[in-house]
C-alpha cells in the first residue's frame, strides 16, 4: 500500500492578506474560507486544496496525502510503522477540520509534517469558479499538483518517501545552477502525474523551492504569466521541462519561494523506465534577475503612458 495522490498542502506565511490576494488574483484559485490568521483555497470540486496559516517561517507546514479507503489508511499506517516511522492517529476534531473521514500523521526526515487521510469532502453542489477565469486545473487521480523540497539529507528523505510512503523514482536531473553548484533532483511519482514530489539534496534557508498547479488550457498559463510580468514577479521565464514536458513559468509568491504554473505535462506510463537529464528544460525557464524584472515591467508601463500622452495631446495647430 502506498499513498495515492497529493490531496492538500499547508504553508505557514507571514502575510495572510497578501496570500489571499495572490491565490485569487494571480493564480485564479477560489477562496474556500478565511479568517485574520488563515485562509483555504479551492482549485476543483474538493472543499479545499491549499491552506495558509499565519506564522514566521514562510515555508511548507504540511503535506496531505490521500488513500482510497479506511482499509488503505490502516495498511499505510502499518507499512510506515514497519519501516520504523512513528505514526499518530489524529483526533476526530482534526479530521473534521480537514474535512476528511480518517486522518493519521507523521514527520518526514526534514521535520516536515505529513498527513495521510481518506474520505475528503467533495463540493459538487458548489462548483469551482475561478475568479480570474482559469478554465480549470488538472487534478483528480493525479492529485492537485506537485512540489519541490530542499532537504539536508537526500538519502534519508528518499528512504522515507520511497520505502516509507511508497513513491517511485521517475527520473533524475543534474541541475547545473552555476559553475560551482550542480544539484541532483530526484523526481518521485505516486500516480500518473510525472512527479508529485521532487527532492533536492540542498540544505537551504527554506524547505520549499516551489509548488506547481497545472491548468487545463495553455492560455491559462499565458494569461497568468502576464499578471506576474506586469508587477515584475516572474522568477523564471516560460519554458518546457525535459522530463515531464510541462510548459510552465515560475513566479514569486508572497513568501519568497516560487509557484510553478504549467500546462501540458506528460504522464508516467506503465513500463516507465528511469532516465537522467543534464538540463531541466528543453527550452526557456531562464532566471529573471530582480533588476530585469523591475526594469521590464516599469519600461512597459512608461511606454504605455507615453503613448497615452501622445494620443491625448492636442493636435498641433
Ligand atoms: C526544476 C524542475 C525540473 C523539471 C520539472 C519540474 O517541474 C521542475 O520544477
Ligand atoms: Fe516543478
Amino acid at each position: 500500500m502506498s499513498v495515492q495522490r497529493l490531496g492538500y498542502m499547508g504553508f505557514e506565511v507571514a502575510d495572510v492578506p497578501a496570500w489571499r490576494a495572490f491565490m485569487t488574483e494571480k493564480l485564479g484559485a477560489m477562496e474556500a474560507s478565511s479568517s485574520e490568521n488563515s485562509a483555504r483555497f479551492r482549485v476543483d470540486s474538493r472543499s479545499w486544496r491549499l491552506m495558509v496559516e499565519k506564522g514566521p517561517s514562510d515555508d511548507i507546514s504540511l503535506s496531505g496525502y490521500e488513500v482510497d479507503s479506511a482499509d488503505s489508511l490502516l495498511a499505510i499506517k502499518k507499512r510506515l510503522e514497519a519501516h520504523g516511522i512513528e505514526v499518530t492517529t489524529e483526533s476526530g476534531e482534526l479530521a473534521a477540520d480537514r474535512g476528511v473521514l480518517g486522518l493519521i500523521s507523521c514527520t518526514d526526515t526534514a521535520n516536515t509534517r505529513v498527513e495521510i487521510y481518506y474520505g475528503a469532502t467533495e463540493l459538487f453542489e458548489k462548483p469551482f469558479i475561478s475568479p480570474t477565469g482559469v478554465s480549470g486545473f488538472t487534478t483528480g487521480d493525479q492529485g492537485f499538483g506537485h512540489y519541490v523540497l530542499a532537504v539536508p539529507d537526500i538519502d534519508a528523505a528518499l528512504d522515507f518517501y520511497v520505502k516509507g510512503l511508497g513513491f517511485h523514482l521517475s527520473d533524475i536531473i543534474d541541475w547545473k545552477l552555476n559553475y560551482e553548484l550542480t544539484v541532483k533532483l530526484h523526481f518521485l511519482h505516486c500516480n500518473g502525474r510525472h512527479h508529485t514530489l521532487a527532492l533536492a539534496g540542498l540544505p537551504g534557508a527554506k524547505k520549499t523551492h516551489h509548488f506547481m498547479l497545472e491548468t487545463k488550457h495553455m492560455d491559462d498559463v499565458g494569461l497568468a504569466y502576464d499578471k506576474f510580468d506586469a508587477d515584475g514577479t516572474v522568477v523564471m521565464t516560460l519554458g518546457r521541462h525535459t522530463n515531464d514536458h510541462m510548459l510552465s513559468f515560475y513566479g514569486a509568491t508572497p513568501s519568497g519561494f516560487a509557484v510553478e504554473y504549467g500546462w501540458g505535462a506528460r504522464q508516467v506510463e506503465p513500463g516507465w523506465s528511469v532516465v537522467r537529464y543534464d538540463k531541466i528544460s528543453i527550452w526557456g525557464h531562464k532566471f529573471v534577475a530582480e533588476r530585469d524584472r523591475q526594469v521590464s515591467s516599469n519600461a512597459i508601463e512608461d511606454e504605455l503612458i507615453d503613448i497615452d500622452a501622445t494620443l491625448s495631446a492636442p493636435a498641433q495647430a
